[in-house]
């Protein structure tokens, strides 16, 4: 037996003294009827039949019949005894596994408790029992064997001994295997747990294909570790054979040298009936059963032990389960949006100049991005709020040998602050949203959100602490309550849930779906609809930072306008926008400029003053949303159809009821309107 089995069985078998004492006791039976067997056979021969005394014969073989039904009745007490041994140790296995899973919230304990303690107890009942029969059925032979003839042994105990030599030798390596299988198994359920916790997203992203892969690997890592282990297994038939079989070829050929030195007919006989009858089999049981049983509850036992006193599998990290492809893709598809390679990386960026490091303590409020706010001073002694974002040495590139897409990157985000991130397409604001989410991992630097460096926190602990919401919605069939408290860890109060509708602006969308219980077609929907419940969802959201990647992108300027209020009213919300409008970058304190060689980070008025960049997109932006046909004066207004027309004569003006601009138009292209 392992040395590693033999710790983990002791306890348990001090733990049942009485019943490890009954077992022994109705042991007896079964040995002298093993013991029984050969000898009775031998006299029967003996002292009977070959001497032409048939009575005495039979007289033998009853005696050994009648010690068969005594065997019988200690076999039957013997197995109650081994239940009052396994029982506990199956109740006492339960008790851990029950604590550790609600300890560490383990989602595999269910496949633990349920599998492995069913696992354990069978195979600690069939060790002792499998080792007490060969312990009983060896001991009994090799006496038999002693009180018939001792130069019998001479015969049979080298092999033997041989056998379970090289027996004892494969236990070892054969526990790494079975481990290898047992991990390779449980890798298996941990990661098909994930993925049908994900089926969803991973069907909304078409992630089928890679999943699938994923979980065949995981599936032929399984059978590499089954081949190994079976491998290992066919040494095992070699024990049998030199420990079982050999004996019986030896005895067979050297029988006239054993006749020719006293050994009778009748003990050569019996000796051989040890043999086949009680020693094979035992050994059998015991070097195929057993060694399979014996590692295998060695294993069981430590990965079901607690992890300080027998080093079970350590939990995956953060990053593994980031590695995880169902795990990726739900976040991807959840959270965020990161585009393929759909442009060039941008060239080397030096963007450390346009931030100021600062500490991560004590200068909340001197960073505020309100710069007419005057700092609030902290009294003596009081505990410093953490900044909700603050990103050191940022630093980040698609791929080994790709130029980074950000680097060096430094910015605090105190709480309750609204930046808007602006830039150029393909600049890497999306890229900066993800890392701040943790969706992507910096190549160096560090991301903190509420002081908690981002690498250490596991999916539940960032979904609590931020919403990243793309610009394509992600929507599913099903009900709107389904949709928009998908990241709800408590269902929410319908209050609350109408609360959060109405605070967005989804309140009417909502309505027109048949309220919280509508179903909704995804396909149904326009991207702006879908967007709508998507802010919805994240507003419901407990997380205190919200970062729209142009999320926003589908709603006219005042549903924007009304969403980013929205955020912004929640107690302790942070908003990070992506801007697309200059109205949204106006609504931020604070506007992050991205460029790419030169990053720039300040209020509207100081950007405008400093950034060339800045300037050129706010007027970008005002071209596509023709802002400036917005101001009274620079149209005139026809009294008869309340529609206005610019100087140049080239866009028109239309108004709603309370006489507010509704959209502009350019006349050169009759169909095309700009919304507010
Ligand atoms: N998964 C990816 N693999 C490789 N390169 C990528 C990947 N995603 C983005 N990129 C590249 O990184 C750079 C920054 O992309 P990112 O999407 O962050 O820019 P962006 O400023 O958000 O663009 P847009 O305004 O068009 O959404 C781009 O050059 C882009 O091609």
């Amino acid at each position: 037996m392992l040395p590693e089995t033999g710790r983990a069985v002791l306890p348990h078998l001090r733990s049942t003294p009485r019943a490890v004492v009954r077992l022994l006791a109705w042991s007896v039976p079964e040995m002298a009827q093993t013991f029984f067997l050969g000898y009775a056979l031998a006299r029967a021969l003996d002292d009977g039949f070959l001497r032409g005394e048939p009575g005495a014969g039979m007289g033998w073989l009853a005696a050994a019949g009648l010690s068969v039904v005594l065997a019988g009745v200690g076999t039957d007490r013997v197995h109650v005894a081994l239940a009052a041994i396994a029982e506990p140790m199956r109740d006492d296995l339960i008790r851990r596994v029950v604590h550790r899973a609600l300890r560490d919230a383990d989602g595999a304990a269910v496949s633990r408790l349920t599998h492995q303690t069913e696992i354990a107890r069978d195979t600690f009942a069939n060790l002792l029992l499998v080792s007490r029969t060969f312990v009983l059925s060896a001991g009994a032979a090799l006496a038999g064997l002693l009180a018939l003839a001792p130069v019998l042994l001479l015969i049979v105990l080298p092999p033997l001994a041989a056998g379970l030599m090289l027996f004892v030798a494969t236990l070892r390596p054969l526990t790494r295997r079975q481990e290898a299988f047992l991990v390779a198994d449980e890798a298996i359920a941990a990661d098909l747990d994930a993925v049908v916790a994900g089926l969803r997203d991973i069907a909304a992203s078409g992630a089928q294909p890679w999943v699938a892969a994923d979980a065949g690997a995981g599936i032929d890592g399984e059978l590499r570790a089954a081949r190994a282990l079976a491998r290992w297994g066919t040494l095992r038939d070699l024990a049998v054979g030199v420990a079982g079989h050999l004996p019986v070829v030896l005895l067979l050929g050297t029988a006239p040298w054993l006749l020719g030195r006293g050994v009778t007919p009748g003990a050569l006989v019996a000796a051989l009936a040890y043999l086949t009858q009680a020693l094979l089999p035992a050994l059998e049981n015991l070097i195929l059963s057993l060694g399979t049983t014996s590692a295998r509850l060695a294993v069981v036992l430590r990965r079901l032990a607690p992890e300080d006193t027998c080093g079970t599998t350590p939990r995956p990290t953060s990053a593994q389960e980031a590695r995880h492809p169902a795990f990726r893709h739900t976040r991807r598809v959840d959270d965020t949006r990161i585009t393929a390679g759909s442009g060039p990386v941008r060239q080397a960026h030096t963007q450390k100049d346009a931030f100021t490091a600062v500490p991560e303590t004590g200068r909340a409020d001197s960073q505020r991005p309100e710069s007419n706010v005057p700092p609030k001073r902290q009294p003596p002694g009081a505990a410093v709020s953490p900044p909700a974002v603050s990103l050191h040495n940022l630093t980040f590139a698609y791929g080994p040998h790709a130029e980074p897409v950000l680097r060096g990157v430094d910015l605090v985000l105190p709480p309750g602050g609204h930046l808007a991130v602006a830039g150029p397409s393909g600049i890497g604001k999306s890229t900066l949203a993800a890392l701040i989410a943790g969706v992507l991992a910096p190549d160096r630097g560090e991301v903190r959100l509420c002081g908690r460096d981002v690498r250490g926190l596991g999916p539940g602990d960032l979904a609590a602490l931020r919403v990243l919401v793309p610009q394509e919605a992600y929507v599913f069939s099903g009900t709107v309550r389904e949709n928009i408290t998908y990241l709800c860890p408590e269902p929410p109060p319908d209050a609350a849930l109408l609360a959060s509708c109405a605070a967005v602006g989804a309140d009417g969308l909502v309505g027109r779906l048949g309220g919280p219980e509508g179903r909704l077609d995804p396909r149904a929907l326009s991207a702006g609809e879908r967007q709508l419940l998507a802010l919805v969802r994240a507003h419901l959201a407990p997380a205190p930072l919200v970062l729209l990647d142009e999320a926003t992108c589908h709603l006219d300027p005042a549903a924007e306008a009304r969403a980013e209020h929205a955020f912004m009213a929640r107690p302790g919300g942070c908003l990070i926008v992506v801007a697309h409008r200059i109205s949204s970058a106006r609504r931020a304190t604070r506007i992050l400029v991205m460029d790419g060689t030169h990053t720039d980070c300040g209020t509207h008025e100081d950007l405008l003053a400093r950034s060339t960049l800045y300037r050129d997109l706010v007027g970008s932006w005002a071209d596509r949303s023709q802002p400036a046909l917005l101001q009274r004066d620079a149209y005139s207004v026809d009294p008869v159809t309340g529609a206005g027309l610019t100087g140049d004569g080239r866009h028109v003006v239309t108004h709603g009821p309370g006489g507010q601009v509704e959209a502009v138009g350019d006349l050169r292209d009759r169909g095309t309107f700009y919304g507010q």
